[in-house]
Formats: C-alpha cells, structure tokens, sequence
C-alpha cells in the first residue's frame, strides 16, 4: 500500500487507529480454548469487530513465535482474514547482516505478505537496505521506543551532541524515504514526539504507548500529526483483553469506536 492510499483510508474512516494483535493464549477467553485454532479465532472475532475504525492491524510476531509451528500457522490465517484495504505491520523488530536481512525481508514480505515489518536500527544500514529492496513495502525503524529502556542507549548524545534517536533518523533518511520509510516513536515520550516530528516532518509515525503504557493521544496528535496525518496510533491490551468473557469481541469494537471517535475529532483540530 503506497503512502496516498494509506492517507486515503485515513480520511476515509477518520482514524488512523492501528490494532494490535498481541494474541496471548493465557489471556483469551476460556471458552475459545476448545476450537481448533484458538488463536485464530479470537482474531477474526477482533477483526470482524474494529474493521471499521481500524486502518492497521500490527501483530507482534513474539505472540505467534512463541507458539511454534502452529503460531505461524495462526498468524498466516489472520493476515490473510485481514481486509485487503487496512495496512498490516509485522512487528518483528528483525535486522542482521545483510544476507539474513534478506531473508527476514523474503519471509514477511513474500512468503506472509506484510506490508511493513519493524526493523531495528542498531547494525545500520547493510541490514536495513535488504528490507527497503522489495517494492510497495514499508520498513518500520525504531527510533525512540515507548519503554523506559528508551533512556538507556536512544537519548545519549553522540556525535555533534545529537541524542542517537536523531542520529538514525537523520541516517537513514539517506536510505529510505517517506514512501517506504516509517519511524516507530512512542506515545509515553509526550513532547518529544514533536522533535522527532522536526527531524521527519513528511514521514509516517508507528506510534505504540497509548491505552495500557499511558500515553496520551492528545499529545501524539497536537505533536505528532502534519498534512497526511503522518500517524499510526496502535493499541493491543486496551482494544484486545476489553473482556475476557464471551463479549469479547463486541468490547474490543467498542474501545475501538472510543478511540476512533475521539482520532476524528483530533484529524479535525490539528
Ligand atoms: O516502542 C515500542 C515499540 C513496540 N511496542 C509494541 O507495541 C505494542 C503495544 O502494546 P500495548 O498493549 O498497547 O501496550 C506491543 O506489541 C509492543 O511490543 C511498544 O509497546 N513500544
């Protein structure tokens, strides 16, 4: 999906929600552990019920991993079950050298066919390039992550006193551009998201951190959003565990409405 069509869809639903299908079996409810692919059915159910306000869907690929083979098989289903017109995000968070790169690219792109997939930063640009090879594609870069770790290495000054989150962004713009180039910045980083915002201002933003981490979607619009909305709002525990009981999915609907709702009124103010 390139760039103009995701902002189309974004107007088109006024959202720019992304759920996120962090599906646990200890978390769902017990009565979907006797159906033969339990995984699975508690995603279509979600995605039968956020479709309409969603324009992303992210399943982070640990939650399937973790699963063996049968995870794998389960989150192939999804994605294929996904709506053609809503972007999908693999966040993997991969990256290697770049012959392995190239494979991590091959599996999510050509064999599952993500439209994006997380990539971590930190082996630089020989194992970003090999994701940024295949066309229509998007790779997803952190930059400055929504958890507390984020103060470890991403905020230390480097060279010309940069903080190293700019440093990447500044990086890999001579890689990627704003139409196969996406940066993940977390909602908990209130203000700072409006730095990050100067360094990439025609970018899109995966942002991760509102719902369960805190963060405020407030702040992510009035920092974050500029002519294309530029925003990828995502939300897994808050949308997906609303209920444990057999509602579930009806709940995860309504928390999806709430947040879509409020993201019309935010596309309207900023
Ligand atoms: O900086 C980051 C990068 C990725 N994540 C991922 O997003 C979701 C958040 O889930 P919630 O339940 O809405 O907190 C999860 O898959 C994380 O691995 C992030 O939180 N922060």
């Amino acid at each position: 999906m390139d760039k103009q069509s995701l902002f189309g869809q974004i107007q088109k639903k006024s959202s720019f929600l992304c759920v996120g299908l962090d599906t646990d079996l200890s978390k769902i409810p017990p009565h979907l552990l006797n159906e033969e692919d339990p995984i699975f059915s508690f995603n279509k159910q979600i995605i039968d019920h956020t479709a309409e306000f969603a324009v992303a869907y992210k399943p982070n690929i640990a939650f399937y991993e973790a699963m063996g083979a049968k995870g794998w098989e389960s989150l192939q289903k999804t994605l294929d079950y996904i709506p053609d017109d809503i972007f999908t995000i693999a966040d993997a968070k991969r990256g290697d050298i770049g012959n392995t790169s190239s494979l991590y690219a091959k599996a999510f792109f050509e064999k599952m066919n993500f439209d994006s997939i997380t990539v971590a930063p930190y082996m630089g640009r020989d194992s970003v390039g090999p994701f940024l090879e295949f066309d229509g594609k998007w790779v997803i870069l952190l930059a400055l992550t929504s958890n507390e770790g984020s103060q470890d290495f991403q905020v230390l000054n480097t060279e010309g006193d940069k903080p190293l989150f700019q440093q990447v962004i500044e990086k890999s713009q001579q890689w990627g551009h704003e139409g196969n180039m996406m940066y993940v910045v977390g909602a908990t980083r209130g203000e700072k998201i409006k730095e990050v915002r100067a360094l990439a201002p025609d970018h899109f933003f995966l942002v991760p951190g509102v719902g369960a981490q805190g963060g405020s979607l407030e702040e992510v619009a009035k920092y974050g959003m500029n002519d294309s909305c530029g925003l990828l709002v995502n939300s897994s525990r808050g949308i997906i565990y609303a209920s444990s009981g057999e509602d579930f999915g009806q709940r995860a609907g309504e928390e999806a409405a709430k947040l879509q709702r409020e993201m019309a009124r935010l596309l309207e103010k900023y």
